[in-house]
C-alpha cells in the first residue's frame, strides 16, 4: 500500500482505530475521568456541527448551541415521558433531539438562506437567535406529561443512558457510558464524512469557494446550504440528546454566550474543514482545561487556555490537523507537476461535432435567445436601456461597443445574474424572465464571466466533472463528459492538476470546458479571449466559429481582430441602447460607429 492510499484512508481508518481501541480498554478508565471524557466527545460532536455549515459550508453560524440546546430540550421531554414506558432512553433522547435540532435549523436557515442574508449577517443573525433563547429559557416554564422545564430552575430527572427494555433495562455506568458516546459519534461521523465525500459535499465546496459560479453551473444554491444547514442541525440536536443524558438536567445557560463561543474555538483548533479536527479540538480543550484545573496553576486555567488558543491559532492557521495535513502532502506525489507540460490548445474540429452532437443527443436542438424591451437601472445609470435582440444559431454573434457601453449587463440580466427591471427574456418559446439564474442555466443558456471562475481547490477533471453532474445529475455519465471535453482542451495529462496553478489562459479555457459540459443551448461568452497569446486567441475563433453551428453564441469584444476572424453577425451597444448591427466589413465603414468609439479609436482601427 503506497502512503497515498494511506493517506486518503485516514480519515475512515484512523477514528475507526481509536473505537476499536476505546472498546477494546472499556472499562479501564477511572470512572471520573470516563464521566468528563464523555462530555468532551458530545462538545466534539456539537463542533462537527458548525465545521459542516463552516469549514464546508463556508456560514460561520453561532446558533449550533441553539439546535444544540433545543434538541436536548425537546430530546429529554419525549424521554422523561417515554423511558418509563419502554426502560430505554436512548432510543427517545437520541432521535428526539437530532429530529428537533434538524427541524429548528430548518426554520432558521430557510430565513437565513432565501433571505439572501450576507455572511456577517447570518453571524450575526445566528448568534441572536441564540441569546433570544438563552432569554426566552430564562422564564419559559412548562410541563409536557411528567417533564417539567422550569425556566431558570433548568429541566432536572432526565434520565440517564438506559440500555435494553422493560425489566432488563440498565442505566450505563461513567465508563460504558463513554464507550456509548464514542461510539455513536464515530458512527455520526463516519456517516457524515461519507455524505460528504459524495457529490453532496462536492457542490457544498463548490458553494463556499464561488457561490456565484455555483449557481451558474445550475446548482440551486439556497436549496443545498438549507440542506446542509439541517443536517448539521441534526448532528447539533443529537449531540444535544446525547448531553441531556449525559447530565441528567439541562438549564438555559447552554443557549449562553460562552457556550455559543467555544464551538469555532474547537473547531479552529483542531482544523476547519476536516470535520475530524472538531474532536480534536474539543478533546484537546477539553483535557487541557481539565488538567489545569486540577493541576497547580488552578484559578489561571482560563487565562492560559486563552493564551494557548490564541498562540496555536496565530501560528497554526490550518488548526492542529491542518498542519498535519500539510506535512503530508509533502510526502505525496506532486500532480501540480504536470502544469508545467501543458501544450496550446488545438481545437480539433472532428472532436469538438462530436461533444456538440452528443450534448444536442440529450439537451434537443439549438435555441434562440430574445430580448424584448429589456430593462436594467442602477440607480440613475440604465446599462440596458429598452434593448430588443434577437439571436439564433448559424453563425457567431458578436457584441460590442465602448467601455460602459452595457454589454455585459446585458449578458448578465440574460442569464439572471442581474434581476431585469423590465421586459422579457425569451429562450425558444420558453419566457425564462421570472426564472432564478440556476434554472436559467438548466433551461440550457450558459454563461463565461469576463474573469475566468474555477474552483482553485479542486482539479482540472473535478472542475469539469462539477459542470457535468449538474446536468445529468449522473456521477457515470458526468465522468464520460467531463472526459470528453477534458480531451478536446488537450488536458487529459493535467487532469489532477489543482485549477489554482493554471494559468490566466489555461483557466479561461478550463472555463470554457466547463460551459460547454452544461451542454448548453444558448452560450454567452464575456471577453473569453483576455489573457489569451494570439495563438490561443486564433484556436478559440476557431472553437466559436465551430461552436456557431450547433448552438446559438454571442461574444462580448473589445478585441476587434477577433471579431473580424468571428465573421459573423455584430451588435453595437451604446449608452445601454441598440445603436446598429450588421457584417464587421459593413461596420468598418461606418463613421458613427468609429464616432462612438471616440477616445478609443486604438481598439477600432481595424474596423
Ligand atoms: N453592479 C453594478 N452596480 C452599479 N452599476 C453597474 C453595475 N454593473 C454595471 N454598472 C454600470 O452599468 C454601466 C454599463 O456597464 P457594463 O459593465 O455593462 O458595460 P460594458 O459595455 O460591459 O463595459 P466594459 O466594456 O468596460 O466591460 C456602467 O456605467 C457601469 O458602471
Amino acid at each position: 500500500m503506497t502512503f497515498e492510499n494511506l493517506y486518503k484512508s485516514f480519515k475512515y481508518s484512523l477514528p475507526l482505530a481509536l473505537v476499536v481501541m476505546v472498546i477494546a480498554g472499556h472499562g479501564a478508565m477511572d470512572p471520573y475521568l470516563a464521566y468528563v471524557a464523555t462530555s468532551w466527545v458530545i462538545f466534539g460532536l456539537l463542533a462537527m456541527s458548525l465545521d459542516l455549515v463552516w469549514g464546508r459550508g463556508g456560514v460561520l453560524s453561532l446558533g449550533q448551541t441553539a439546535f444544540y440546546g433545543l434538541g436536548g430540550y425537546f430530546g429529554a421531554v419525549v424521554a422523561v415521558n417515554m423511558a418509563p414506558v419502554t426502560g430505554n432512553s436512548l432510543i427517545w433522547l437520541l432521535p428526539a433531539g437530532a429530529l428537533f435540532g434538524a427541524i429548528a435549523a430548518a426554520l432558521v436557515g430557510y430565513l437565513i438562506f432565501y433571505a439572501r442574508t450576507g455572511p456577517l449577517q447570518t453571524t450575526i443573525l445566528t448568534y441572536t437567535f441564540t441569546l433570544v433563547l438563552w432569554t426566552l429559557t430564562q422564564s419559559f416554564k412548562l410541563t409536557v406529561g411528567d417533564a417539567v422545564i422550569g425556566g431558570d430552575n433548568g429541566m432536572s430527572n432526565i434520565p440517564g443512558y438506559i440500555l435494553g427494555f422493560g425489566e432488563g433495562a440498565e442505566s450505563a455506568d461513567p465508563n460504558l457510558m463513554f464507550l456509548i458516546v464514542v461510539v455513536i459519534s464515530a458512527l455520526a461521523y463516519l456517516g457524515v464524512v461519507r455524505f460528504m465525500d459524495g457529490s453532496f459535499g462536492r457542490i457544498i465546496d463548490c458553494i463556499r469557494l464561488d457561490e456565484e459560479k455555483a449557481e451558474l453551473l445550475g446548482y440551486d444554491v439556497r436549496k443545498f446550504q438549507l440542506y446542509n444547514f439541517l443536517l448539521a442541525g441534526g448532528v447539533a440536536g443529537l449531540a444535544g440528546g446525547l448531553y441531556a443524558g449525559w447530565a441528567n438536567y439541562l438549564n438555559p445557560s447552554i443557549f449562553s454566550v460562552q457556550e455559543a463561543l467555544l464551538v469555532p474555538i474547537y473547531v479552529l483548533v483542531g482544523g476547519r474543514g476536516t470535520l475530524s479536527g472538531a474532536f480534536v479540538g474539543a478533546l484537546l480543550i477539553g483535557g487541557v482545561s481539565f488538567w489545569l484545573g486540577g493541576g497547580a496553576i488552578g484559578g489561571q486555567t482560563t487565562l492560559i487556555l486563552g493564551i494557548t488558543l490564541i498562540i496555536l491559532v496565530m501560528f497554526l492557521k490550518k488548526g492542529l490537523l491542518g498542519a498535519l495535513d500539510d506535512l503530508c502532502q509533502r510526502f505525496l506525489p506532486d500532480y501540480n507537476a504536470a502544469a508545467r507540460d501543458m501544450k496550446p490548445v488545438e481545437v480539433d474540429s472532428a472532436v469538438v461535432s462530436k461533444i456538440m452532437l452528443d450534448a444536442e443527443a440529450v439537451a434537443g436542438p439549438a435555441k434562440s435567445l430574445q430580448s424584448r424591451d429589456l430593462l436594467k437601472r442602477f440607480g440613475g445609470v440604465v446599462p440596458v436601456d429598452h434593448v430588443s435582440l434577437s439571436f439564433g444559431p448559424g453563425t457567431p454573434h458578436s457584441l460590442i461597443g465602448p467601455n460602459g457601453a452595457g454589454k455585459s449587463s446585458y449578458l448578465k440580466v440574460c442569464v439572471g445574474l442581474y434581476p431585469q427591471d423590465g421586459g422579457q427574456i425569451l429562450l425558444g418559446d420558453q419566457d425564462i424572465s421570472s426564472l432564478p439564474m440556476y434554472e436559467r442555466v438548466r433551461a440550457g443558456i450558459a454563461v463565461k464571466n469576463q474573469k475566468p471562475q474555477v474552483f482553485p481547490e479542486l482539479s482540472v477533471q473535478e472542475n469539469l466533472w462539477m459542470a457535468a453532474y449538474s446536468m445529468s445529475r449522473e456521477p457515470e455519465k458526468a465522468g464520460e463528459v467531463s472526459s470528453a471535453i477534458l480531451h478536446m482542451l488537450g488536458m487529459d495529462k493535467q487532469r489532477e492538476v489543482s485549477a489554482a496553478v493554471l494559468s490566466h489562459g489555461q483557466q479561461q479555457w478550463l472555463d470554457i470546458g466547463m460551459v460547454l459540459c452544461l451542454a448548453p443551448r444558448v452560450i454567452l461568452f464575456d471577453e473569453p479571449a483576455a489573457g489569451m497569446t494570439n495563438e490561443e486567441t486564433r484556436e478559440l475563433s476557431k472553437l466559436v466559429r465551430l461552436l456557431s453551428q450547433y448552438v446559438t453564441i454571442i461574444v462580448i469584444e473589445h478585441d476587434m481582430e477577433f471579431v473580424r476572424t468571428l465573421d459573423g453577425a455584430v451588435t453595437v451597444l451604446h449608452q445601454g441602447r441598440l445603436f446598429t448591427q450588421g457584417s464587421i466589413a459593413k461596420l468598418r465603414n461606418d463613421e458613427r460607429v468609429l464616432d462612438i468609439y471616440l477616445g478609443r479609436r486604438a481598439h477600432v482601427q481595424n474596423l
